[in-house]
Order: C-alpha cells, then sequence, then structure tokens
C-alpha cells in the first residue's frame, strides 16, 4: 500500500516519502495511493482492525422492504401496512429497505456512474479536494489525515446539502472545487439530493404514524434540516479479511439513506451477529441515527453497521445523512415521553453533536452515550465556573 508520510516519520509498510501536507501538526499525513497499494502483498498495520470488529457474517438480514407505492398514492390500507413495517424494523435494528419510492432508475444509474469520474481523478488532483480539518465536505482517502490506526478501505467526496435553498447548492460546490467540467456532474448530485430530501420527508411521515403521533410532527421538524452527501469508493483489497471497508458504528445523525451497487458489503449487528443487507438495485436502504433514536425517546433503535471489503471488485455506495437544522433543541414530543415516562437523553443541539465527532470522538458504536457524559461534563463544568467562588 502506499502511504506517503513525512521524512521525519517511519512507517511500518516502507513507504514513500513526501512532504509534510497537515500544516495543523507537523506530523505528515498518510495518502491512500490506490494504483499502488493494489501491488503490495502485505496489508500496512495501518488498516488492520481488531479481530472483534472483524468476525465473519453469519447470514442474511431479514429486514423488511418497504412498498411506499400506496402511501405515496395516499392509500389508507397500505399506509398502515408500511407503518407497521416501519416499527417493528425500528423498534429492533432500525434498518430496512424502500420500493416503489418515486426516485428514477436512470437517475441513481447516472450518479453511481459519475462517482467514477470524482474517484478516477488523479491523487494529486483528490488531494487538493481534501475536506478541511474539523470540516465535513470534501474529498478524504482512508480518513487518513485524521487518524492513524484502524484506516478504512475507502475514498469518500462529501458535500452538503439543505432543502429550502433557493439556489443549487450542489452543482455549485462540484463548479467551484472542481471546475465547470463538473457542472453536469453536479447537476445529477443536485437531483438526486432533491429526491432523497423528498423521500426522507416521506419516511419521516411514515415515522411518525408509525410511533402514533402527529404524523407530520418529525415531518415538520425536518423541513429546514441540513443533510450530508456521500459518495464512497471502497477498491479492493488483497487482504480484504484483515481490514473493513467502513468500521462498525451507528451514524449520529437522524435519518440515513443509502444505496449500494450490486457488489453489496453492508452489514448489520442485529440479534447478536453479522448479518449482510442483500443490495437490491431497485430499493434505497433506510437507516435511523443517533438523533433519530434520541428524538424517538429511544424508542426507535440506531443500530451498529460496518462496510466490509471485497477482494476482486470495487464498491460503490451512496449515501444521504439527514440531520436538522443545526441550532435547533433535539427533543422528543411530549406524547412519546408521557407515554414512556422518564426522557432517556437530555437536550442537545445536531451542532454540538456533530462538533463531537468532528473534534472530540470518532464516531463508533457508541457515540450518543459518549455524547451525553460529554455534554454533562461540559455542562457541569460551565455551571462550576459560574457559580461564586469561595476564594
Ligand atoms: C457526522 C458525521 C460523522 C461521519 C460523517 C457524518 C455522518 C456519518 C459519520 C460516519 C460515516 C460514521 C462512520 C465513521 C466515519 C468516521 C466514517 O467512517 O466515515 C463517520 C463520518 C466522519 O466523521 O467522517
Ligand atoms: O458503504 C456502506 O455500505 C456503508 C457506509 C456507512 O455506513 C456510512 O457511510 O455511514
Ligand atoms: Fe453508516
Amino acid at each position: 500500500m502506499h502511504l506517503l508520510m513525512d521524512s521525519s516519520t517511519s512507517s511500518s509498510s516502507g513507504t514513500l516519502m513526501c512532504p509534510p501536507t497537515n500544516a495543523d501538526n507537523g506530523s505528515g499525513v498518510l495518502v491512500f495511493d490506490t494504483s499502488l497499494l493494489q501491488k503490495q502483498v502485505n496489508l500496512p498495520t495501518e488498516f488492520i482492525w481488531p479481530n472483534g470488529d472483524l468476525v465473519l457474517n453469519q447470514e442474511e438480514l431479514q429486514e423488511p422492504v418497504v412498498d411506499l407505492g400506496g402511501f405515496i398514492r395516499g392509500d389508507e390500507k397500505e399506509t398502515a401496512r408500511a407503518a407497521e413495517l416501519v416499527r417493528s424494523a425500528c423498534s429492533n435494528h432500525g434498518f430496512f429497505q424502500v420500493i416503489n419510492h418515486g426516485v428514477e432508475a436512470s437517475l441513481i444509474q447516472t450518479v453511481h456512474q459519475e462517482v467514477d469520474k470524482i474517484f478516477k481523478l488523479p491523487l494529486d488532483k483528490k488531494l487538493s479536494l481534501r475536506r478541511k480539518p474539523g470540516g465535513l465536505c470534501g474529498y478524504s482517502g482512508a480518513h487518513a489525515d485524521r487518524y492513524s490506526s484502524k484506516l478504512p478501505w475507502k475514498e469518500t467526496f462529501s458535500f452538503g446539502y439543505s432543502p429550502n435553498s433557493f439556489k443549487p447548492v450542489v452543482v455549485d460546490y462540484f463548479k467551484s472545487v472542481l471546475g465547470r467540467n463538473f457542472e453536469v456532474t453536479g447537476w445529477a448530485y443536485q437531483k438526486y439530493c432533491e429526491e432523497m430530501s423528498r423521500v426522507s420527508m416521506l419516511i419521516f411521515e411514515l415515522l411518525g404514524i408509525s410511533l402514533g403521533i402527529d404524523r407530520l410532527h418529525y415531518r415538520n421538524y425536518f423541513e429546514d434540516g441540513s443533510s450530508i452527501m456521500r459518495c464512497n469508493y471502497y477498491p479492493p483489497c488483497n487482504n480484504s479479511s484483515l481490514t473493513l471497508g467502513t468500521g462498525p458504528h451507528c451514524d449520529p445523525t437522524s435519518l440515513t439513506i443509502l444505496h449500494q451497487d450490486q457488489v453489496g458489503g453492508l452489514e448489520v449487528f442485529a440479534n447478536n451477529k453479522w448479518q449482510a443487507v442483500r443490495p437490491r438495485p431497485d430499493a434505497l436502504v433506510i437507516n435511523i441515527g443517533d438523533t433519530f433514536m434520541a428524538l424517538s425517546n429511544g424508542i426507535y433503535k440506531s443500530c451498529s453497521h460496518r462496510a466490509v471489503v471485497n477482494r476482486e471488485r470495487e464498491r460503490r455506495s451512496l449515501v444521504f445523512f439527514v440531520s436538522p437544522k443545526e441550532d435547533k433543541v433535539v427533543r422528543p414530543p411530549q406524547d412519546l415521553v408521557c407515554r414512556e415516562v422518564t426522557r432517556k437523553y437530555p437536550d442537545f443541539t445536531w451542532s454540538d453533536l456533530l462538533e463531537f465527532t468532528q473534534k472530540h470522538y470518532r464516531a463508533d458504536v457508541a457515540t450518543l452515550q459518549s455524547f451525553i457524559q460529554w455534554l454533562q461534563l461540559q455542562n457541569q463544568n460551565r455551571s462550576s465556573m459560574s457559580k461564586p467562588s469561595n476564594f
């Protein structure tokens, strides 16, 4: 593999050298060079994950496939049936697939093809698009600019989307970072994000119905939300059994809408074992994130999942993460709290949780619990600072 490092740092993998690129800490940054890495026999230690995270999947997840057609048409019986499937999936592990969602197959196909235009760019061009420290938008190779162990075997390209903008924000982003040649690509992703946002609103309505609260409650709450779109590219890996494309984690966001190609690799930890999500070209995979778990007072689950890599085949996935507007308080509706008697999580904002995952904590399976503890500590410190001192 080919980790380029600064000359003052030695690597376990025998790497090429380049000047330090991380101006912040001057320690040098590993570079995920896919043209070289596939030729290497041994996997560099930076990419090796602990055995506990690598346990093989045993079977396929039996998640419901929810037909949205009847709900979109306003058919009451079919809506009730869809809501019941959503309720049972979300009370258990938080994963389900949706079909007849109204997103054109040709649009999904186009955005998958466009992924290659980004990841097949020359390495130096991709590095010039790298996401800034503490930020989320841009290119990342194995997250090597942020971490030095348990590196994910993937490249990502991420950008923001907000539903109520009057400007085509995605097109503008593509044009500004990649130039005019990427205007068409930008439009494909703009349309895809608009469609994902539309589907997310349908799902929020179904979630409201399934929880027996005002059906528009979550839909209205997320109307001015903020989203992150991420393209994932997982190159083939000779040592695929030692590494992971995305390590075990719960999404810190509220709702995730994912489309994976036919290679497959998404796995969910449910009923005490890893289970594969079968790829379906016509379906979108939906899962509940930590913020929605808090918004449902813990009734709906955000569950651990990961992406394994393939020995022979490259894999692509498109992920749309939905979150509330940054400063909006994350608090479950009163109806749910009354039913459950107690609040499971304190109030927080998405902006606090986002900052936690970008500055203080590497998102994993315990992000929400760790964040709540951190928040409580911050609040204690703040209140002790504001108390009059007796010395
Ligand atoms: C708030 C976020 C943190 C991550 C990007 C967004 C949405 C999901 C998060 C992530 C994908 C969860 C898995 C681990 C992670 C580090 C990754 O492998 O990409 C996460 C993201 C991140 O911090 O980049
Ligand atoms: O690529 C996948 O299938 C999973 C990616 C994922 O879980 C994520 O990006 O949060
Ligand atoms: Fe995820």
